[in-house]
């Protein structure tokens, strides 16, 4: 459904501890997502995770290498405070956002309601975004996406912010969208969501996918390497 080959994507960096000033966030990763999986990306900060994200959303294009989507295939990347507009309220970027994600206007007008309830922003979605708390702008990207019905789900940490009660309300909704048809790619740095939530986990270090398959292997040998 998507396919990343030999994938590296660098930064110019004013650090000079980088060669030459380029920093190497990405190098040469490659790996296939299939229909209806949820992939898990673990690995320490810094090592690439949100950028690959990036990458797959086509947010951002490699420096080398192919990125492979069906024509069709629309990609939501869900991440706190990207791509709402601060000025407009929480209704006009849901609609905008569920256009971008590929419904059209009526369908888009049609999932609002469904949004302001699913997201508990009662009369603050008719307030500008900027007007939000971080907790608040998560409720509305990760409720937007939820309810558009995108192909592919980019989660990146979302569920690790929002209060106890939203974060729980959300968990059970992204378990019931992944046991759906839904193809999800996932990176946290909670083990047991992963555990709980990914068919397959790839672990990035250096740029570089270290280890990838069965989440509880993936998973014990990413905790190993931590304790050397
Ligand atoms: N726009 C940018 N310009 C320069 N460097 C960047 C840019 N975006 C990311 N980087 C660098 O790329 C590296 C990887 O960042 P990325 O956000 O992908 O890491 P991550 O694995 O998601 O980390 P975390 O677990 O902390 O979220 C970091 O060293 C970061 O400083």
């Amino acid at each position: 459904m998507l396919e990343l080959q030999d994938v590296s994507l660098s930064f110019r960096s004013s650090k000079g501890s980088f060669d030459d000033g380029v920093h190497h966030v990405l190098d040469g990763v490659s790996f296939k997502l299939y229909e209806n999986e949820t992939l898990g990306i673990v690995g320490r900060n810094g090592v690439g995770k949100t950028t690959m994200l990036r990458i797959m959303a086509g947010i951002l294009a490699p420096t080398s290498g192919t990125v492979i989507t069906r024509p069709d295939v629309a990609a939501s990347l869900l991440t706190i405070g990207l791509g709402h507009r601060l000025d407009l309220n929480g209704r006009d970027n849901a609609l905008l956002s569920a256009m971008l994600q590929g419904a059209s206007k009526s369908e888009a007008l049609g999932y609002l309601e469904e949004i302001k309830a699913f997201s508990e922003l009662g009369d603050s979605f008719e307030e500008p975004v900027k007007t939000y708390s971080a907790g608040m702008k998560s409720r509305l990207g990760f409720t937007t996406a939820l309810l558009t019905h995108v192909d592919i789900l980019l989660v990146d940490e979302i569920l690790s912010v929002g209060d106890a009660e939203f974060r729980q309300k959300a968990e059970q909704a992204m378990k019931q969208r992944i046991s759906g048809n839904q193809t999800v790619v996932f990176v946290s740095h909670s083990n047991a969501q992963v555990k709980e939530l990914c068919d397959r986990v790839l672990w990035i270090d250096k740029g570089k996918i270290r280890a990838e398959g069965d989440p509880e292997d993936t998973l014990a040998q990413y905790r190993a390497s931590m304790k050397k």
